[in-house]
């Protein structure tokens, strides 16, 4: 939708793939400047021209479209990072990217203060996020097909998940991608931990992040708004997108780290 009006400089929407129909028309219809192709088959949509492909899908569509993207020598921003905390995926994908001189990009998303663990990274002792969200926003994470814990039974904040950003991406991959952006800025996905908190009051998806080390310590709390169309999704994860393209099409001075 930025790109279709006009936000961003040097950019131009070339072509929207995804694999159901209805949603393809529905974003198609919401456009006003641009009437890119429409695509359910991806070989399709890989033909059609474009530089960089933004994936705003799932984990799953970058396990399964990642390295075909990168073979066909198009540059590639994730939003769904946590697929990216399988090594031998990222480690598959950053092969192919350097072999075809391609460029992987990851934005801040739903957090802030990327660029000061970047910046801090070798004197990290630990790395903590802890995510709150209302139930409705946690609501259909594959957690819960094994946890005893029951969304509806929640009536007050609650912990309901601790452990490391390997494993909560993989229970919560609609909701803490994040994490994974952290720990692959950081000390890495099997050393940042994470905390899920559902909270029936939460009017915000809340992201508290607490790192330490020999540089002293970092604390960022950001609360968001969600978006409108899926209250998973923070509007700034949106506005990071949006961000980090401008910043690659159309940047003289690049600010941070
Ligand atoms: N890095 C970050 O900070 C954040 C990342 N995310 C992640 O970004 C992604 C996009 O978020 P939203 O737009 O809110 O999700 P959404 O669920 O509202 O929309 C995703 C769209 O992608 C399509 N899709 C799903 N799997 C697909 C596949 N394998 N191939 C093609 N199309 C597919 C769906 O049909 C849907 O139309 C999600 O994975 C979400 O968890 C969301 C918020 C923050
Ligand atoms: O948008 C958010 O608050 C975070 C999120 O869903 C994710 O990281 O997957």
């Amino acid at each position: 939708m930025a790109v279709d009006s006009d936000k961003i400089a040097n950019t131009s929407l070339v072509a929207l793939f995804d694999v159901v129909e209805g949603n393809l028309q529905n974003l198609k219809s919401k456009l006003q400047r641009s009437s890119p192709g429409t695509h359910s088959d991806f070989g399709a949509f890989l033909a059609s021209g474009a530089d960089i492909i933004v994936e705003a899908a799932s984990q799953d569509a970058v396990r399964t479209f990642g390295r075909a993207i990168l073979e066909a020598g198009k540059d590639m921003m994730v939003m769904s990072v946590g697929a990216l905390a399988d090594r031998n995926l990222l480690a598959e994908l950053l092969q192919v990217a350097a072999k075809k001189g391609c460029r992987i990009y990851v934005p801040t998303g739903a957090i802030a203060g990327i660029d000061a663990i970047r910046s801090v990274k070798h004197l990290l002792d630990s790395v903590t996020l802890t995510t709150t969200k209302s139930p409705k926003a946690l609501a259909g994470a594959p957690f819960f097909e094994t946890s005893k814990i029951k969304l509806d039974d929640v009536t007050k904040s609650t912990v309901i998940y601790e452990g490391v950003a390997a494993e909560a991406v993989r229970m919560f991959p609609a909701n803490v991608n994040v994490a994974a952006v952290l720990s692959l800025a950081g000390i890495g996905v099997d050393k940042t931990r994470v905390r899920i908190v559902a909270d029936p009051q939460a009017t915000t998806n809340q992201h508290e992040i607490l790192a330490t080390g020999s540089f002293g310590e970092i604390r960022i709390t950001v609360n968001n708004v969600p978006s409108p169309g899926n209250p998973k999704t923070s509007f700034l994860a949106v506005l990071s997108a949006i961000e980090c393209l401008r910043s690659i099409c159309d940047d003289g001075m690049r600010i941070g780290s």
